[in-house]
């Protein structure tokens, strides 16, 4: 044990990149996102990273955990990372609610700090074993590339704003171009997914809801369904439907979707895990989630219910080492592995290449990615790529990453001179519809 590296230093980085105006029941994205980037160094020389979503208080929060990380060995990372886990820290930690998109109720500070820090410490085990870090995880290596899906999104008229949406104008026809363009209607989000499946290469989409009313989503469901009559396509309202509703358009998909995702949530006195039991029972419809299902008590609820079929376990939500344990249950015990995510930069990429990589069994589905509307902007010298619909796993040990700092510095200059730098839809969202404000059971566009 004494031969083993000790963490030298953990550097704390916020960044921030640029993002379309794509709508969600939040509102609409900010032209900027932000992320924290933990970067360790070992006594060895070598440096371990990990990403996850950016909020002042996992900023704070990763600050407090530096005491019990620097100058901590390696070889001991399980014993570190309990100690994490029984810190008062963590059971301050609030359960997940449907809330998902108001910043202020964000749940997952606890988690998205611990998940920084373990992927880095796995990223550093990785490269002083010399092994991938899917090989750390208890299931192993299963596979060198995993499928993805194109996430589509209904896309705001950036003109409207005064914000700083990039324009994409620079860019030669097809995906980066048409990313930063108005896509309010079925035809526009085809085309969208043509210029995706161009190229990327998907089979498999999934369209961001809870945006306009669900018979227009389900209409661009349908008109994607017939224009690529091969792929799986689905819908994310973000439970915005209420059960009736989620019932009715269940029904006139079903046979159609491989899965709907967060179809309906709590209502008139009954939970999200209730609802969306009565919806599966009512339908047949398998149901995917990532709003009612993202901690042990949760799922385990979930599952007693029968609610779901698919947790969408994200590794900044769990931990990749829990989110492969969760993968474990879903392969014993006949459900399917699927992953959720936020924007991200290719840091988050490697890690979901890594855990889709470990997840044993067949039954997975693909993997949710926002990359596609960061790609270009990587914070890695040679980023994971997405080539046939499938994420490939990163060459090299660790998580098969080199960091570009330059590249680094500049993200991070960026967030430093962001005015408001905790994630917020709303705001993009005032300049289409005055005084819009979130209501978790109405789309955003239904007002
Ligand atoms: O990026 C978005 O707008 C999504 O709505 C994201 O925030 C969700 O967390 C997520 O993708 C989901 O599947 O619910
Ligand atoms: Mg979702």
């Amino acid at each position: 044990m004494s031969d083993s590296p000790v963490i030298k230093s953990m550097r704390i980085v916020p960044v921030a990149g640029y993002d379309s105006m794509l709508l969600n029941i939040g509102g609409a994205h900010n032209c900027y996102f932000t992320r924290i980037i933990v970067i360790l160094t070992d006594s060895a020389g070598h440096t371990g990273v990990g990403e996850t979503p950016c909020h002042a208080s996992t900023l704070q929060l990763l600050e407090q955990f530096r005491p019990l990380i620097e100058g901590s060995s390696l070889l001991r990372l399980n014993a570190t990372l309990s100690q994490l886990f029984s810190s008062e820290a963590r059971q301050q930690q609030t359960s997940h609610t449907n809330d998902i998109h108001i910043p202020q109720m964000n749940p997952e500070k606890f988690y998205n700090a611990a998940a920084a820090i373990e992927a880095a410490l796995l990223d550093l085990q990785g490269k002083l074993f010399n092994l991938p870090v899917a090989d750390l995880l208890a299931s192993g290596k299963q596979r060198d590339r995993i499928p993805v899906l194109g996430y589509l999104f209904y896309i705001a008229d950036r003109k409207r704003t005064n914000m700083h949406y990039q324009s994409g104008e620079h860019e030669q026809d097809g995906w980066f171009r048409l990313r930063h363009e108005t896509a309010m209607d079925s035809d526009a989000v085809v085309r969208l997914a043509e210029a995706a499946v161009e190229q990327y290469g998907f089979r498999d989409f999934k369209l961001k809801g809870g945006v306009q009313a669900g018979e227009v989503e389900v209409a661009t469901v349908e008109a994607l369904l017939a224009r690529f009559p091969e792929a799986r396509v689905t819908v994310d309202p973000n439970a915005s439907w209420s059960l009736e509703e989620a019932i009715r358009f269940g029904k006139q998909l079903a046979g159609k979707v491989p899965y709907l995702e967060d179809p309906c949530g709590a209502e008139q006195g009954y939970s999200g895990r209730e609802t969306l039991a009565e919806f599966r029972r009512a339908t047949g419809v398998p149901v995917a989630t990532n709003m009612i299902a993202n901690d042990w008590r949760q799922l385990h609820h979930a599952l007693q219910l029968n609610a779901i079929d698919i947790p969408l376990a994200d590794p900044h939500f769990w931990t990749m080492r829990n989110a492969n344990v969760v993968a474990q249950l879903c392969n014993e015990w006949g459900l399917t592995t699927g992953c959720h995510s936020n924007n991200h930069f290719d840091i988050s990429l490697a890690m979901v290449a890594h855990l889709g990589a470990a997840a044993p069994g067949d039954r997975q589905t693909a993997f949710d990615t926002h990359w596609i509307w960061q790609d270009g902007q990587q914070l890695t010298r040679q980023p994971p790529q997405i080539r046939d619909g499938y994420l490939e796993l990163p060459p090299g040990p660790g998580l098969g990453i080199e960091l570009d700092m330059d590249r680094i510095e500049q993200a991070h200059a960026i967030y430093n001179a962001l005015p408001d730098k905790n994630r917020n839809d709303a705001l993009g969202m005032q300049f289409l519809i005055d005084n819009w404000r979130y209501d978790a059971k109405r789309p955003s566009l239904v007002r």
